[in-house]
């Protein structure tokens, strides 16, 4: 179902056929009904009201959705006066009687109207690869060369300038990812900026721009803003806080789409919600059934679930609440979509369990934009929750429950996955020598290039201090063994700068096979000696794990 833009407004345009072949069957329906309440007797036309009331309101959602706000603004009058009759308790006069079929008769001529609609233009969001193209600008070799090797070791490809107009010149033939400029290597910062913003002009997407000055002062950090600057380091530069940075910038945008989860007993409104978010670059799944709730939670995660208020079998507040009994799901943000405007109703709906209301019709891009809100902060809370706050990586009791989920899988399916530990080695001696903010920052760098250079499947964690934990879904012993021997190798390369003073780090590390045990506590503990066997045996190496041999008894 995912579209690309030209068959989405095909998509979305087959939709609206079949919603207004849906709508036209339903007329003389809702005609009959009318008629039913007109003729109604004093003891049964609050109860045909009510009827009325319901069908009326949920044409009133749908309609606009689908190029007939028309109708939709006609059956809203309807609903708001048949309840207004209600809360009268009175048994209405002819007048009000002809009132309702003038409204009907417009409401008919409305369907025979559909607007031209104008679909959602929003672009998926760009694919982005960890290993970025990076224009430099940098005169000082003691600034320019840790910091060209740094990013080499994390894939970066790096075209160094001497001269900025040809920089700008190079960024405007074929955008880079990034550019860095040092604008202590420049003699008339306020004209650079100017040229760099010129540069942006043009582009649909902003280049990010990071600059690098020896200026500690909110007037330069300003003019750097205005100039549309987004990374601002202060010299002496540490290589790894860049790196860190650039991996953040990256990251976003590489980050797994957004996943909503849809709850509409309305299939044709469901899947119009579903196209728009899809196209703007989102993950979507329709549920049409509230009672399958818990399996859609289950196999999809959402990130956020849009949940229709007025359902036959159980109303979306009934549902919102019944996924919020499990503590699993409480972290998942619930946003209504009704066409209830009362917001006293709408409170009442929020009181019983759910975070937001948002009202039908609405246009496509204010849902994208709400829901990618909503998505994105819900998102930030749960790598909150689950994250360490200095590596960003699994905490060590998620990483373990993952490596449970995934030994439990690789089970089922009968397939590999391997798991290593890795270690610093003599880590205290950088503490103890450099500070233990700069050990921080070793641990931070490695933390980020694990992220890099492993796979977006794999599963990374900070098992403690300096300790860290990999678990690699459907990876051979020897693919595991080669993939971590290669960040020993690249680990080993960075330059680590602490007051002027350039230095590297090693690890050690253990691997072993998940296949071996389905219990998390026996395989941590088998990568665990195999680390040891390597730190003994001089550190700076990859060791994997042997079973012992079995003695036997004569
Ligand atoms: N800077 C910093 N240091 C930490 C952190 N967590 C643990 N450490 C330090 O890491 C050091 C680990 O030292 P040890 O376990 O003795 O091992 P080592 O010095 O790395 O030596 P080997 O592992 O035997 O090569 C201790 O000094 C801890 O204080 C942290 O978050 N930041």
């Amino acid at each position: 179902m995912h579209g690309t833009p030209a068959n989405l407004e095909q998509q979305l345009a087959e939709l609206n056929q079949q919603y207004l072949r849906r709508l036209q069957q339903e007329i003389p329906q809702l005609q009959w009904l009318l008629l039913q309440f007109i003729q109604a007797g004093p003891l049964e036309w609050r109860e045909q009201a009510a009827v009325l009331v319901l069908r009326f309101h949920t044409l009133a959602g749908s309609a606009g959705t689908f190029g007939l706000a028309g109708v939709g603004t006609v059956a809203k009058s309807i609903e708001k006066h048949v309840k207004a009759l209600l809360s009268q308790q009175q048994v209405p006069a002819r007048e009000e009687h002809a009132l309702l079929q003038q409204y009907f008769v417009e409401m008919q001529q409305a369907a025979g109207q559909p607007t031209a609609q104008s679909f959602s233009k929003a672009k998926p969001q760009r694919q982005d690869k960890t290993d970025a193209r990076i224009l430099l600008l940098c005169h000082d070799p003691l600034i320019s060369q840790p910091m060209g090797q740094t990013l080499k070791t994390f894939g970066h490809q790096v075209e160094r300038f001497v001269d900025l107009t040809q920089l700008v010149a190079s960024a405007r033939l074929d955008p880079p990812d990034v550019i860095i400029v040092d604008l202590d290597a420049l003699d008339d910062s306020t004209a650079a900026f100017a040229l760099l913003s010129n540069l942006q002009c043009p582009q649909a997407q902003p280049i990010p721009l990071f600059v690098l000055s020896s200026q500690d002062e909110f007037s330069h950090y300003l003019q750097a803003v205005r100039a549309g600057v987004i990374g601002y380091f202060v010299k002496p530069l540490n290589p790894a806080t860049l790196e860190a940075r650039l991996q953040r910038l990256l990251s976003v945008r590489e980050r797994d789409a957004f996943r909503v989860l849809i709850v509409d007993d309305d299939m044709l409104l469901a899947q119009h919600y579903a196209l728009v978010l899809q196209n703007a670059g989102l993950r979507a799944e329709i549920l049409t059934d509230p009672a399958e709730i818990f399996q859609g939670l289950r196999r999809f995660h959402p990130d956020v679930i849009l949940l229709d208020v007025n359902m036959p079998e159980c109303s979306g507040p009934e549902l919102a609440q019944t996924v919020r009994l499990q503590d699993e799901w409480l972290g998942v943000p619930i946003i209504y979509l009704s066409s209830e405007t009362d917001s006293e109703r709408q409170m009442a709906s929020l009181i019983k369990a759910g975070d937001d209301f948002l009202t039908k019709p609405i246009s496509d891009n204010a849902l994208v934009v709400a829901i990618f809100a909503r998505a994105q902060r819900a998102r930030q809370l749960a790598e909150v929750m689950t994250k360490d706050s200095l590596t960003g990586l699994l905490q060590h009791a998620h990483i373990k429950e993952r490596l449970g989920a995934e030994l439990e899988r690789a089970a089922r399916l009968q397939q590999n996955v391997s798991v290593a530990m890795l270690d610093i080695d003599h880590f205290k001696k950088v503490n103890d020598v450099y500070g233990h903010l700069t050990g921080d920052q070793v641990i931070s760098s490695l933390a980020n290039l694990l992220r890099q250079q492993l796979r977006k499947t794999d599963l990374i964690g900070r098992y403690g201090g300096e300790e860290f934990l990999l678990v690699l879904p459907e990876c051979q012993l020897d693919k595991a063994c080669q993939v971590v021997n290669q960040l020993r190798e690249a680990f080993a390369r960075i330059p680590f700068v602490s007051n002027g003073q350039t230095f590297h780090c090693t690890l050690s590390a253990g691997v072993t096979s998940g296949s071996d045990s389905q219990q998390v506590d026996v395989v941590v503990e088998h990568a665990d000696q195999a680390l040891y066997q390597a730190k003994g045996a001089g550190r700076n190496q990859v060791i994997l794990y042997q079973p012992p041999v079995p003695v036997l008894n004569e």
